[in-house]
């Protein structure tokens, strides 16, 4: 998660993260949440609108009525086609957006079909519209932008249409679009600030689960993380697609000199500086480095063979016993061991996490033991392979 505040910033007429990143991060972390909203919201207004079929029938009579209501009755059906699209696997993360602009704008295409039998109505029509203009903004989740142009075009041409056939005085006509007004903008206030709101406490939500898996020295994950099952989801994903996992236990050389010479800044410094180096070499998004203890960092690296682990170990080590840090004017460098364990998921191995981490720290004290500055790799169910050599 980067600290830039641009990325939470939300763009105030849209009411969405200005970063397209971090909206369509949200649109997946809420997806949920979303249909669920879009499965009430069209429920509720189809069921709304086949209610006031009753009204078309005390206006009509059952004969007069069969044309509003069959335009009416095709709604539940269009929301249950609508639900399906949204809900189909792989369906993306606009899907439920597309569903609720499709809906809206047959919504109201059958209730002009509704009202063109019922011309003389023009006021229950009217008021009626300002509920579903509310509802367009508030009840049917969809982006604000294409809530806004579908119920303000509606209106528009609600209007032009009630103008056009002359069916109320100048009075009520006024009166109307006010109400039609209010109505929008209403809707469009509520749903911004909806918007708005939902947002920002995704986005604090977002900010307090990254302290709580983060180290605040390092920036990188903390065991916490680790231990909620961050290596078990890997394995098992790993021996689902039948894949590759590595780990590397890194473990910094004569750390504590450095501490008791040049103070803990000194060490902070160099702890930061590591955990900066092989996270810059790592792939991003994909490869995990986790802060395991003071002085020790543990890289997952899925889909990952035991060779470009063990090279990756090998890059890292050489990179850190040539970097230097400067503390208060003093150039300050270590070097830093390394255990490599490999797995292939491909058979019917028992690879359990901790099975795996054990056998990286055994392989990285006998990196320290062998003389530090060393990478020792190690293939799961095999013989120690490969040793690294020294710097
Ligand atoms: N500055 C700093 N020091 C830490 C931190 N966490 C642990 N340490 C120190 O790291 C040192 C680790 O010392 P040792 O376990 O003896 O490791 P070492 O000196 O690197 O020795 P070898 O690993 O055998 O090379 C201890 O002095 C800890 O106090 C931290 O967050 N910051």
């Amino acid at each position: 998660m980067s600290n830039d505040p641009s990325i939470a910033a939300i763009a105030p007429l849209r009411g969405e993260f200005s970063c397209a990143t971090t909206e369509i991060g949200f649109l997946h972390q809420q997806s949920a949440v979303i249909l669920r909203d879009l499965r009430r919201g069209l429920l509720l207004s189809s069921l709304f609108y086949l209610v006031f079929g009753a009204a078309d029938i005390a206006a009509l009579g059952l004969e007069g009525a069969a044309a509003p209501l069959l335009a009416r009755l095709t709604i539940p059906f269009i929301a249950m086609a609508c639900l399906y699209y949204a809900r189909r696997p792989n369906a993306g993360v606009r899907a439920p957006c597309h569903a609720a602009s499709a809906f809206t704008l047959l919504w109201g295409a059958s209730y002009f079909v509704v009202i063109s039998y019922r011309p003389g109505d023009i006021l229950l029509h009217a008021m009626s519209w300002a509920v579903m203009a509310m509802v367009i903004h508030i009840l049917i989740p969809n982006r604000l932008i294409c809530a806004a142009t579908i119920s303000i075009g509606a209106t528009l041409a609600f209007l032009a249409l009630a103008w056009h056939q002359h069916a109320v005085g100048t009075r009520f006509l006024t009166s109307l679009t006010m109400l039609l007004i209010c109505a929008n903008v209403f809707g469009v206030t509520v749903a911004q600030r909806h918007a708005r709101l939902w947002r920002e406490q995704y986005w604090a939500q977002q900010v307090l689960t990254n302290l709580s898996i983060r180290d605040p020295l390092t920036g990188s994950y903390n065991r916490r993380h680790l231990n909620a099952g961050l290596l078990d989801g890997e394995i098992a994903r790993a021996r689902r697609y039948r894949l590759s996992l590595s780990l590397i236990m890194c473990d910094l050389d004569g750390f504590k000199k450095i501490n008791d010479t040049y103070g803990h800044h000194a060490g902070d410094e160099m702890l930061r500086s590591f955990a900066t180096l092989v996270q810059t070499m790592t792939r991003d998004a994909i490869d995990t480095v986790v802060r395991y203890g003071g002085e020790e960092f543990l890289i997952i690296l899925p889909e990952t063979r035991l060779d470009g682990a063990l090279e990756l170990a090998e890059r890292v080590r050489a990179a850190f016993a040539e970097q230097r840090v400067e503390v208060d004017g003093v150039q300050l460098g270590t070097t830093a061991s390394f255990g490599v364990v490999g797995a292939e998921f491909g058979g019917s191995h028992a690879v359990t996490p901790q099975g795996m981490i054990a056998l990286a720290d055994q392989l990285m004290y006998e990196a320290k033991h062998a003389g530090r500055n060393l990478v020792r790799a190690k293939q799961l169910g095999q013989r120690v392979e490969t040793v690294g050599r020294t710097g």
